[in-house]
């Protein structure tokens, strides 16, 4: 139980998913599409938008290999889980956050053939893609494996 802290994490996966499912159904709702409500000047501003690409728009409608990559990807999350993050909460989190991303957009992909996103920054001056919750949780699991792997170094195998 403690080596893998089931517990914890799916706590920590339904936050996220909650607050991914959330956001954007308050967005899909409270919204018309395209609208945008400035929040931090213009560096950073909320707007209504649909994508049925992934990042940057790419695979447009694509759902099929949407739907067969994000099985794919959680199966193999599943499994790496198992076998790699045994005792390793930094790892045990990455992978936790990569599912619930993963969940977040495949449950709008299934229910609408396309992504709600909502988070407009305005990064030195380049107009970085509208993402959501689950895009920023999958990029922080991205991180967070590359952390681990690469500076701790704690991913390789105890000698
Ligand atoms: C974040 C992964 C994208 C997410 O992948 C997913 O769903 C998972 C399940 C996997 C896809 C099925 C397939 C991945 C293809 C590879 C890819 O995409 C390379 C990604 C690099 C990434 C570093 C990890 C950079 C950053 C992206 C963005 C900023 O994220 C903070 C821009 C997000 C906006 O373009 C927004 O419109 C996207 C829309 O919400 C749909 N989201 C997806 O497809």
């Amino acid at each position: 139980m403690k080596q893998y802290r089931i517990v914890p994490m799916t706590i920590v996966l339904l936050i996220v998913l909650a607050l991914d499912q959330l956001t954007k159904y308050l967005v899909a709702t409270q919204m018309s599409l395209g609208e945008s409500i400035p929040l931090l000047g213009e560096f950073l501003s909320i707007t209504s938008h649909r994508n049925s690409g992934a990042a940057w728009g790419i695979f447009q409608g694509r759902m099929l290999f949407f739907y067969i990559i994000t099985v794919v990807v959680l199966i193999f999350l599943v499994y790496f889980y198992k076998s790699e993050a045994r005792d390793n909460w930094m790892m045990q989190i990455g992978i936790t956050l990569l599912m619930a991303g993963a969940i977040g957009n495949f449950i709008d992909r299934l229910l609408f053939q396309e992504v709600v996103d909502f988070v407009d920054i305005l990064i030195f001056n380049y107009d970085f893609p509208i993402f959501n919750v689950a895009d920023s949780a999958l990029t922080v699991g991205v991180v967070m494996l590359l952390l681990e792997v690469f500076v701790t170094g704690r991913g390789k195998k105890q000698i």
